[in-house]
């Protein structure tokens, strides 16, 4: 596992592992250089102009260094240092010195910041890193200014934006990278959805750390990856038969609503389900049998929203449940949520109007257990903790939840964090913005009960749903881009499963 720590710690981190392994901090600059190199060939063609701004960092030095690799390999490349270089870092000075004579390198002051227009097809952000330490101003800040204001050119971070903080949200400006291609691992701040217009979209390179070392430097946070989830999943045989894949029911829905619902147990059968039911109020039963023939319908006694009255000894047939979609908040729907409770103590998920509730109604809080995954989106965690100022305090405020209700917290968006009530954070790599569309998030809800269901703990039910869910939403984005909708997601499931070769 993939492990996220904070940018205070990576000095040390880098010490030591220079220490361990005998060798410099040059030569591990030269491995960061080189794996950037590795990413950047693959995408830009030897045509481009590439303007590489460098500071008179480590973060410089890396800049440095990539100049010097791409233009030995024929890139069109000019450096540009910006900072004050007779402060400059050892591997930073290094590197300058080792600029081949016939690379154009050239110093800026404030009155070429001003003045000089920029011919260049890619621009490469090398001014600071994560040793940023106070909001930009003075020549920095005009440059990155400058650069931010160029249109038609490919902007690209190394290791972190210029003037973005590895582990707090920005005051100030920074670059604005279409691309950030991030050191070893992503830091923490690339994760915070405030910083998603300078982040732009983020690629992780090796630079040849190994897990294990980076393990003695664990914050508990974890950066969520294919790897993580394939051995997680759960093989069937060639004899399992459809009880073994489990039972599950989804319940929500209201007049005007349904089709939430609907696209929960869809969901949970593409996600390998046996069985889907669904609970509805009298007015979804004919909607749900017509739209989706696979699944069984349990209809509660009222007719707009689920109440009081329904099946309830019907529960106990069921392997996991997911409840909330499209549900409502009435009094009927509090009264459904409330009996559920008491009776249903199986493995759950608890989404939407279902987070809602419990948002108004908090003596519910009570009932969650261990065997509780909610699953709120940005706006649906702060009903339930109140407002936040910034995403870190969300993040934070996740934790406490899920260590004091026991249960586990699955915080929707872009990089979406599941925390655990030991503490453990994780992050998805998966998905991306096209997923912003209505109904996405019952999706989710549909999967994850379908893991609960099949039989996974509720851990490897979360993550491997989670992970999936957002491979899924890729896939169903390729061609349709802003015109992907919630149900292209869920038929882009059994594709997802190929990818992740699981049969
Ligand atoms: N394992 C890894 O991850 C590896 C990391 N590596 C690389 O090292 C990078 C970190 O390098 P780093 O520590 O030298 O910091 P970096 O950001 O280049 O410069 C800091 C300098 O800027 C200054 N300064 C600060 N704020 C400022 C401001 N607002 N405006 C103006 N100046 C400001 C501050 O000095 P000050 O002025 O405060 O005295 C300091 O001198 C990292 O991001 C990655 O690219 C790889 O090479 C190898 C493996
Ligand atoms: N920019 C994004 N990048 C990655 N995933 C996203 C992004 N925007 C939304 N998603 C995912 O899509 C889902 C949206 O869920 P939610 O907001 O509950 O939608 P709805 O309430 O319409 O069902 C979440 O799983 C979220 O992580
Ligand atoms: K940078």
């Amino acid at each position: 596992m993939l492990e996220i720590i904070s940018g205070s710690s990576v000095k040390k981190l880098d010490a030591d592992f220079i220490a361990d392994r005998g060798i410099s901090s040059h030569r591990l600059m030269e491995n960061a250089a080189q794996a950037f190199c590795g990413w950047f060939e693959k995408k830009y063609h030897r045509n481009d102009k590439v303007g590489i701004f460098c500071g008179h960092g480590n973060n410089g030095g890396d800049g440095l260094a990539i100049g010097r690799l791409l233009w030995r390999k024929g890139y069109d490349i000019i450096v540009f240092l910006v900072g004050d270089f007779d402060r400059a870092s050892a591997d930073c000075r290094l590197n300058r010195e080792l600029l081949p004579d016939k690379l154009p390198a050239i110093t800026m002051n404030d009155e070429d910041i001003k003045h000089m227009e920029f011919d260049l097809n890619v621009v490469i952000d090398a001014v600071l890193g994560i040793g940023v330490n106070r909001p930009l101003e003075g020549n920095i800040l005009h440059m990155i200014t400058k650069l931010n204001g160029l249109s038609e050119v490919s902007k690209v971070a190394v290791d972190i934006p210029t003037g973005l903080p590895s582990d707090e949200c920005l005051k100030g400006e920074a670059f604005r990278a279409d691309v950030t291609v991030s050191f070893q691992f992503p830091k923490f701040s690339l994760m915070f959805p405030e910083h998603a217009a300078f982040v732009g979209k983020l690629h992780v390179v090796n630079i040849g750390i190994d897990r294990n070392f980076l393990s003695q430097f664990s914050e508990n946070k974890f950066y969520l990856q294919k790897k993580d989830v394939v051995d997680r999943h759960i093989s069937f045989s060639r004899f399992s038969h459809k009880g073994d894949f489990g039972r599950v029911l989804l319940a929500g829905g209201s007049y005007g609503s349904m089709g939430a619902i609907k696209m929960s147990a869809e969901a949970a059968l593409r996600t390998g389900s046996g069985l889907a039911a669904c609970l509805v109020p009298q007015c979804g039963v004919n909607i749900i049998q017509i739209a989706l023939p696979e699944a069984q319908v349990l209809s509660a006694e009222s007719e707009n929203n689920l109440g009081k009255s329904y099946p309830q000894d019907s529960l106990k047939r069921f392997d996991a449940i997911g409840v909330g979609p499209g549900m409502g908040t009435n009094s009927d729907a509090v009264s459904f949520l409330k009996d559920f409770f008491t009776r249903y103590h199986g493995p759950k998920v608890i989404d939407a109007d279902a987070i809602n509730i419990l948002a108004k109604e908090k003596e519910l809080l009570n009932e969650l257990d261990e065997n509780c995954v909610l699953t709120p989106h940005l706006k649906e965690f702060e009903r339930l903790v109140g407002a936040c100022t910034n995403h870190k305090e969300r993040l934070s405020k996740s934790m406490v939840f899920s260590k004091k209700y026991r249960c586990i917290v699955v915080l929707k968006g872009a990089h979406t964090c599941i925390s655990f009530p030991d503490g453990r954070q994780f992050f998805n790599s998966t998905g991306n913005k096209h997923m912003a569309t209505g109904g996405a998030g019952d999706v989710l809800t549909g999967m994850i009960t379908s893991f609960l269901g099949q039989g996974y703990s509720v851990e490897n039910a979360t993550l491997c749903g989670v992970y999936q869910h957002g491979l899924a939403g890729e896939i169903a984005s390729v061609y349709k881009k802003r015109g992907t909708i919630a149900t292209d997601i869920v038929r882009a499931i059994p594709k997802s499963y190929l990818v992740l070769k699981i049969d």
